[in-house]
């Protein structure tokens, strides 16, 4: 674990362009609050149509407003997607898929941390259903649009997390089992796992693939924290980002133009960054690949 615990990955990281991206379609799930809403302000900035996808659409309103009001671009409309539920993603997709003519990057950044032992709609544990499973089915329902918009990009929000749990193929929804910690690091390794196979599977087609740790951010994320978590994070929270500084490697990946001849590796601090071992497994990735379109009914090949 040390190993990924630097310095650089918790303090650094600012990034600057001018680039623009009018015409370009963006969606962002989770986009209301923390790291989603800043990447969505930064790229309403940059002249994107936004599409915030968010559960909860009051709370979308006034994030829509504010980003409206400060960015000056009215292309920002609101979604309705709840990915602890198969039925909603495809409800989503289904929208998309009707009504807009391209989508040049998804941004896969909802999330749930820590949360006490639930299932999603379809019976998932709650971490892996909503930060794995959930996404993995929007960007399969959305792929042949991407490729369609290519050059497209599609970015998953992972983190440094990953290293706090192992894929558990014989228990994978724990149900013998429940560590919230480590549900969540099973959670945000199989971004990574489904990142490095996805860019492999999406090869010379245009769509590129990044696995993002945003640095150790002020957001509502910590919400269901354990005390032994809260007291390290008062610890090291004169030293945490904030969601601005947070969103700065999302949005690297979603702009920098050099990023058009890479994919599937995984980024922090606006630069290529290290992850363990069990996060470079691609034999590991190939059976995740299996298992998740297993449990959601697909065929992904
Ligand atoms: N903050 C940090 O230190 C770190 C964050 N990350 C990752 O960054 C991403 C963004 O997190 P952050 O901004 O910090 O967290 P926040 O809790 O501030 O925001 C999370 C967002 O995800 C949404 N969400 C949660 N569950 C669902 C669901 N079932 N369907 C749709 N949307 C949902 C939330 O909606 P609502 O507002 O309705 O709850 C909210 O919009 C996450 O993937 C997280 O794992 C990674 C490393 C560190
Ligand atoms: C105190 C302390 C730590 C605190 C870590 C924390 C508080 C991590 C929070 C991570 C989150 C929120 C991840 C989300 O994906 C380190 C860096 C382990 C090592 C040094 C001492």
């Amino acid at each position: 674990m040390s190993n990924i615990y630097t310095l650089r990955e918790m303090f650094g990281g600012q990034w600057s362009s001018s680039k623009r991206l009018d015409g370009k379609t963006v969606i962002i799930t989770g986009a209301n609050t923390g790291i989603g809403k800043e990447t969505a302000r930064d790229l309403a900035g940059r002249g994107a149509r936004i599409i915030m996808a968010c559960r909860d659409l009051d709370k979308a309103e006034g994030a829509q407003k504010e980003i409206m009001e400060d960015s000056g671009n009215q292309n920002i409309v609101i979604r309705k997607l709840d990915l602890s539920d198969t039925k909603s993603i495809r409800e989503f997709a289904e929208a998309i898929n009707n009504e807009e003519r391209a989508v040049h990057v998804l941004i896969n950044n909802a999330g749930i941390m820590m949360c006490p032992y639930s299932k999603t709609a379809d019976g998932f544990e709650m971490q892996f259903g909503v930060n794995h499973l959930g996404h993995f089915l929007l960007t399969f329902l959305l792929i042949d649009l991407l490729k369609r918009s290519a050059p497209s990009r599609i970015i998953i929000l992972s983190s440094m997390a990953h290293g706090w749990g192992t894929i558990a193929l014989d228990d994978i929804n724990s149900e013998r089992n429940y560590h919230s910690r480590r549900a969540y690091g099973q959670s945000k390794l199989a971004n990574i796992l489904f990142t490095r196979s996805l860019a492999k599977k999406l090869k010379d087609t245009g769509v590129t693939a990044y696995a993002v740790h945003p640095g150790i951010v002020r957001t509502k994320l910590k919400r269901h924290m354990n005390l032994g978590l809260l007291i390290m994070w008062k610890i090291v929270r004169p030293f945490t980002k904030t969601p601005v500084q947070g969103a700065q490697t999302t949005i690297f990946c979603a702009v920098e133009p050099e990023l058009d001849k890479e994919s599937g590796g995984y980024y922090s601090n606006c630069r290529p960054s290290r992850c363990t071992r069990a996060a470079r497994d691609d034999e590991m990735a190939e059976k995740l690949w299996e298992l998740s379109c297993k449990m959601l009914g697909i065929v992904w090949n």
